[in-house]
């Protein structure tokens, strides 16, 4: 599957992050006060775009980068800057790609990123900063300190969502024990889940810019995620309406991860991601779980015996009820696989009632 223009953004950024060669090299050119125009990868296409220079072939290292960038033109390396290839290189990209950059060296950036998929680096000599071109998108790299205290603040944030997570979630499992979930538990409990996803994002992604200033921070987003559960797609399969437009759980997922944060305050849209009409259905309906969440919480489950289990019983309910026999009856479970899972069940049912009555 092809990348997105925000996954390849978000290797580059890791190419370039604090601690690598790479941007040892750039942060010397900014410091000498001169500029450069850097390719991050060799191909036809940029063989094609090329015009001049001379080919070299040696390995990269910061203080060649920086040599390099004192002569007019392009530098080439490959794609993870282990050898820099040419060096005093006219680029020539198509001109009728549009671009909002100003100065030349900027503009061939953006328009060789763009015809090629290759990522390019400007650093500017006038405005001495460094930028990456990916695809179509611009990425102003900074210091580690402005993008740290981002960081930080995100991980308050993090913090904060987290523990409201898991406060719903709790709540959401003892209700399913005693059948009196709503649509609108459901829908705070995919709200919360992808709050959590979003900003756990946005901090994965300062992780990579900061490099191996990042290590602490990857630490704590670390011990901030564990435990996080299954996610949003077992709950989806527990109160998707599978008639409504026929898609997928994992279709599901996409569309609420693709919702814009306005969307994502409005409970009745979010509810629209299970097949629920927000024009005639009512958020306080009673909904019955088919139970995948709960079952994917004990590790003696797989998923395709949660499948036929589900099928079995029909609803959380039943195989609330069920005993060792009843269990037994499922096809590829043994009397061994029936008391785990009766024991993992009861065991759910007690910690989720206590949870919320403690
Ligand atoms: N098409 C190109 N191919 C290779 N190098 C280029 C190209 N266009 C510009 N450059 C490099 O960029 C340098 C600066 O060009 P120019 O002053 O027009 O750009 P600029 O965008 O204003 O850059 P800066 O922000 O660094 O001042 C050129 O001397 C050249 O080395």
């Amino acid at each position: 599957m092809p990348r997105s223009p925000e996954d390849a953004l978000k290797a580059t950024l890791a190419r370039v992050a604090p601690g690598t060669q790479l941007r040892d090299g750039l942060e010397r050119i900014l410091r000498g006060r001169t500029g450069a125009l850097i390719v991050l990868g060799f191909d036809r296409t940029i063989d094609s775009i090329c015009s001049g220079g001379f080919d070299i072939g040696i390995d990269f290292s910061p203080t060649r980068l920086r040599e390099l960038a004192k002569m007019d033109g392009a530098i080439v390396c490959d794609r993870d800057a282990s050898n820099i290839l040419r060096a005093a290189v006219q680029l020539v990209p198509d001109s009728t790609i549009p671009t909002q950059e100003s100065g030349t060296r900027h503009r061939t950036a953006e328009r060789v990123a763009i015809q090629t998929g290759v990522p390019v680096i400007s650093v500017s000599q006038s405005m001495q900063i460094i930028a990456l071109y990916v695809n179509g998108l611009r990425h102003v790299l900074e210091g580690s300190e402005p993008v740290l205290a981002r960081a930080n603040q995100a991980l308050a944030t993090l913090e904060r969502y987290r523990a409201r997570l898991d406060q719903v979630t709790n709540s959401l499992s003892a209700l399913e024990i005693e059948a009196m979930v709503t649509v609108r538990d459901v829908a705070i409990t995919l709200q919360r889940q992808e709050m959590v996803r979003r900003i756990s994002e946005e901090i994965s992604q300062y992780v990579l810019e900061l490099g191996v200033d990042g290590r602490l921070l990857s630490l704590q987003v670390e011990e901030l995620t564990t435990g996080l559960g299954p996610g949003s797609e077992m709950v989806l399969r527990d109160y998707m309406d599978p008639g409504s437009n026929g898609a997928s759980p994992e279709e599901r997922v996409a569309t609420l991860q693709g919702f814009s944060s306005t969307d994502l305050i409005d409970l009745g849209t979010i509810a629209s991601v299970l097949g629920f009409n927000p024009s005639t259905d009512s958020l306080d309906a009673v909904v019955q779980p088919k139970g995948y969440r709960l079952l994917s919480g004990i590790k003696a489950v797989p998923p395709a015996v949660a499948t036929r289990l589900v099928d079995h019983f029909d609803g959380l309910q039943n195989m609330m009820a069920a005993n060792i026999e009843d269990l037994m009856a499922v096809d590829g479970i043994g009397e061994q696989r029936a008391r785990t899972v009766r024991e993992g069940l009861s065991r759910i049912a007690e910690t989720s009632l206590l949870d919320r009555f403690m």
